[in-house]
């Protein structure tokens, strides 16, 4: 085991790679903002005015100036999509205001509807009620000026990004063009799903692991039939798949006498970064450069694959793809019940998270080893043992591998 990686160990080789050599696999290419959802900025998005555009009431009241005492004269009312066109508010005077109006000249407050009463066209200010100068206003340009720079190049657009880009004006956006991801499983007992498997024969469920997760993560995949165990079809498919920016191949890389995929890749061009991680699911994982693009030998264990793509191929995705730096997508969760394990490799065992507002709690769905595709249903994260821990504590915090 003394030529594997650690975990940590092979985090750093991903990582650098992608610091060093990973660059947006194409060009950009320009989406309706409506269309943009999971894709990567290309362009740095600015302010094409202050934000906001105006000193803006905060709540529905009344504007007036802090510093004066006692009744105020109310002169009109200002709502939302209009302005103020009398003249400027003057000492002793309030004009009615709605949350979201602008702020009249001359006034510097908003006084909550629920603290006045109102006689004729008089406001008193309730007793032991006090104001300040700016409450209830949020100033011209305390959000941001205009031609400030509020999303950068490389970030993914979700809700929050997206509603900024259109309260900036940006009804289309420069995205980059999304990777193409070649999927090639390998093994003779795989059958395709819509085919009826012999007793010995395995359905080929990696494919659609794998093509669902690469959507996720940006990615286009393009899926190829699976590939028979054997030097000559594995070397035939490899070339078929040279126009992907990424090669997964899943199957076919521990230590049996049919597991031809790293000849093969070597055979084909390629160089490995490493040729395992000291990991239980996902040990014999493999991670490469082939003459024209990065290529992951995923061990073919359904739940291996799924954990080592979550592990290294999703950040190289993300990164291929135009993300700025893009790393597993770790938390921390407190233990449910005690866990015995074996040391010696960091386990990533299927886990059900269950978020809290002060507490997030992990518990193990139990599992019959890195086939049970049943208990990785169940679960909806995995609990990350450290490789030197035999048993651990219930109330521990511990790492958890989000999915
Ligand atoms: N002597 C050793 N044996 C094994 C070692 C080892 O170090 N020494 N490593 C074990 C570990 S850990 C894993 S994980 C597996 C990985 O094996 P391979 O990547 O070579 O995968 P296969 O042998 O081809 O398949 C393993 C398992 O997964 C099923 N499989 C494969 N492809 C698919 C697919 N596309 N869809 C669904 N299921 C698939 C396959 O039928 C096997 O059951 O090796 C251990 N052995
Ligand atoms: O470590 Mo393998 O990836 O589960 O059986």
């Amino acid at each position: 085991m003394s030529d594997l990686l650690t975990c940590a160990q092979a985090l750093a080789v991903v990582q650098n790679e992608m610091q060093d050599r990973v660059s947006p696999v194409r060009v950009s290419e320009t989406v309706p903002l409506g269309d943009s959802l999971g894709r990567v900025l290309a362009q740095p998005l600015a302010a094409d005015r202050d934000q906001p555009p105006f000193p803006r009431s905060t709540r529905d009241g009344f504007a007036v100036r802090s510093s004066d005492a006692g009744t105020r004269t109310i002169l009109g009312t200002i709502r939302a999509g209009k302005i103020w066109t009398g003249p400027a508010l003057q000492q002793g005077q309030a004009i009615e205001i709605m949350t979201g109006a602008p702020l009249p000249d001359g006034a510097d407050a908003v006084i909550m509807i629920e603290h006045v009463s109102i006689s004729e066209s008089t406001l008193h200010l309730d007793t032991g009620r006090t104001l300040t100068a700016g409450e209830n206003v949020v100033p011209r340009a305390a959000e941001a000026s205009e031609g400030d720079v509020l999303l950068t190049q490389g970030i993914r657009l979700h809700a929050a990004e997206i509603a900024l880009a259109a309260s900036l004006g940006y009804a289309t956006v420069e995205v980059y063009l999304q990777p193409r991801v070649a999927i090639l499983a390998t093994g003779d007992e795989l059958v395709d799903v819509s085919q009826k498997p012999a007793t010995h024969q395995i359905r080929n469920s990696n494919t659609h692991g794998l093509a669902t997760l690469v959507r996720a993560y940006g990615g286009i995949p393009v899926p190829f039939p699976p590939v028979a165990d054997t030097r000559e079809a594995l070397e035939t498919a490899i070339d078929q798949t040279k126009d992907a920016d990424l090669l997964l191949l899943s199957g076919g890389v521990s230590a049996g006498k049919y597991d031809f995929v790293e000849p093969a890749l070597l055979a084909r061009g390629g160089r490995f970064f490493f040729t395992g991680i000291k990991m239980q699911p996902g040990k014999p994982v493999v991670f490469g450069q082939m003459p024209s693009q990065y290529v992951f030998g995923l061990p073919g264990n359904p739940i291996s694959t799924q954990v080592t793509f979550l592990l290294l191929v999703a950040p190289l995705l993300r990164a291929l793809g135009g993300e700025a730096y893009p790393t597993p997508h770790f938390a921390q969760a407190t233990l449910a019940k005690p866990v015995k394990t074996k040391p010696g490799l960091t386990r990533f065992l299927p886990a059900i998270l269950t978020p809290g507002l002060d507490k997030t709690t992990v518990t193990l769905t139990g599992w019959q080893g890195s086939g049970d595709l049943a208990s990785n249903a169940r679960a909806n994260c995995y609990a990350v043992i450290p490789p030197d821990r035999e048993s651990l504590a219930e109330g521990e915090a511990i790492t958890v591998l989000l999915r």
